[in-house]
């Protein structure tokens, strides 16, 4: 079978932007877009990705930075299949193994956006990051010494500032990100020119994005590449829909140059609104319901979506406990519940639950919590099925054993990894022999993992330790049942 380097093209375009992540996220949304602007004409610029982490870079590597895009789905009623080759990666830089190339970017004049991800767990201030490391630790960090060589290559030109574009899934992104650097600037002790530079002459835009990207399909992978007629291992799956909200600090001199009949961009003054109904609704249906749903044997969403019990557990959560509590009119948050359900079912797409659990406990702190709060305020109670939801959390963390560091958890036997911060898997994989409500208890009250003390809403520890009891007593799956027909 031929290899897709044998559709590698000779770059006809400038690097006009700085990728930092590598991830199935990046390639399935915005080098995707980047490549059919390029191809409508729309922006003629390449694209840089520097992998903010070490390792290796041998996929890229090996078929020159070709890859395919594959979209399947529904689209305005109809199935949608796109295959794209995507060609506007012109570099792939390790920022350790090839520091100095990744420095020499910030020299080039055709510069103009800065785009990332980096996960939630990568726009952080760490006051230990130093200067003279090459590079830094943390991404910001990093950034702030490319931007720097920048600052002085260029002595300072205004004209020479960047557009940046985070595109992690935290509140504030962007903001988030001028703060670091900024933090950096005084850290080092960069001269105040720099700092004044960064917030002159650079704009940084919050942004949201949404679209599911399911990554390497391995379990269709031959099957897809025999269709295509080339090995492709940086093949990328996602569904057809996207969405990018981005709120600029200030207003752009022009809009976005990127167009693409699958993203619809927008363009708003405040993306609170867009952010809370994406995140509430789509990524806290998925925190709510993944860990529950795959100790009952569900392996995939999509299973979730078609199995009776779990269909009705998913929508008692979203229309009673998360649908009033978000900022849109009922029936417009109804209408984004039922079409998150849609894209859910989507038969092409198949969304591994294990995929969604990594880091779930930062993830219920982002994206339940808010809700859970807004609902005890409003009713004076704990939400039941969201309250569940932090039982099957302790519940999937607590079932197995923890070996050299790592939790290995077991559904029936079934072995299965646990993924999380050290800091969490440190404190559930040396606790768990406390019993039930005192471990409840002691991890509810772990400020550092949820910002707050959760003990203090009431009856919240006696709820979830009477689930966790019922779980050990039933089984997840007969749990579930009993709990949705209550
Ligand atoms: N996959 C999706 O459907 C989807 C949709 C919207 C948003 N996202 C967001 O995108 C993020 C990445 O998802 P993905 O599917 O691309 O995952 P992935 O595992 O394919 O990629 C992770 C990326 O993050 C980088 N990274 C990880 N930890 C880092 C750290 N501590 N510092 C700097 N860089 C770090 C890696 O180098 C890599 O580029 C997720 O956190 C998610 O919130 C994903
Ligand atoms: O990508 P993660 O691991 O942060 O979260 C898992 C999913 O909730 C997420 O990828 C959604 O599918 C995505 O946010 C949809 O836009």
């Amino acid at each position: 079978m031929k290899t897709i380097k044998e559709f590698y093209k000779k770059p006809q375009n400038p690097i006009k932007v700085i990728q930092f992540g590598e991830g199935n996220f990046m390639r399935g949304f915005i080098d995707y877009l980047i490549d059919v602007s390029n191809e409508k004409g729309l922006f003629q610029g390449d694209v840089a990705i520097v992998k903010p982490r070490k390792g290796t870079l041998e996929k890229f590597n090996e078929q020159k930075n070709v890859y395919t895009v594959s979209l399947r789905g529904l689209k305005d009623g109809k199935v949608y299949v796109e295959n794209r080759l995507v060609h506007c990666i012109q570099k792939v830089i390790g920022s350790y193994e090839q520091y100095d190339e990744f420095m020499a970017l910030a020299k080039l004049d055709s510069l103009e956006y800065v785009v990332s991800n980096t996960t939630e767990a990568g726009i952080v201030y760490d006051a230990t990051d130093v200067l003279a490391a090459t590079p830094p630790t943390s991404y910001p960090a990093k950034l702030t010494k490319f931007l720097y060589e920048r600052f002085q290559a260029f002595h300072g030109d205004k004209a020479k500032g960047l557009i940046l574009l985070p595109l992690e899934l935290i509140e504030g992104n962007g903001q988030k990100l001028k703060e670091c650097i900024l933090g950096y600037s005084k850290l080092w002790q960069l001269e105040e020119e720099f700092a004044q530079w960064i917030c002159s002459a650079n704009t940084f835009c919050d942004t949201l994005v949404d679209r599911i990207v399911t990554g390497y399909p391995k379990d269709e992978v031959d099957e897809l590449q025999k269709k295509f007629g080339y090995r492709d291992d940086l093949l990328t799956a996602a569904e057809p829909f996207g969405l990018w909200v981005v709120e600029p600090e200030r207003d752009l001199a022009a809009q976005l140059p990127w167009s693409s009949d699958t993203i619809s961009i927008v363009l708003t003054k405040d993306l609170k609104p867009y952010r809370d109904t994406k995140v509430r609704i789509l990524n806290g249906t998925h925190t709510s319901m993944v860990l529950g749903a795959y100790l009952a044997g569900h392996d995939y969403v999509r299973q979730c979506m078609e199995d009776e019990t779990m269909y009705k557990f998913i929508s008692k959560t979203v229309m009673t406990e998360i649908v009033p509590t978000v900022e849109l009119s009922k029936e417009e948050a109804v209408q984004f519940a039922n079409s998150v359900f849609e894209r859910f079912q989507n038969p092409f797409v198949k969304h591994a639950l294990l995929s969604i659990a990594l880091n779930s406990v930062s993830k219920w702190r982002t994206r339940i919590l808010p809700t859970f709060k807004d609902h005890y305020r409003a009713q004076h109670s704990v939400p039941k099925f969201l309250t569940f939801s932090f039982a099957a959390l302790i519940a999937f963390y607590r079932s197995g054993s923890f070996i050299n560091g790592e939790l290995i958890g077991s559904r029936d036997g079934e072995a299965y990894v646990i993924q999380d911060d050290p800091k969490v898997m440190e404190f559930i994989g040396t606790r768990l022999d406390k019993p039930v409500a005192e471990f409840t208890a002691l991890f509810a009250k772990q400020t550092e993992f949820w910002g707050e003390d959760l003990t203090t809403y009431d009856g919240f520890v006696d709820e979830v330790s009477k689930d966790l009891t019922a779980i050990k007593t039933l089984g997840m799956k007969q749990f579930i049942e009993q709990f949705v027909s209550e």
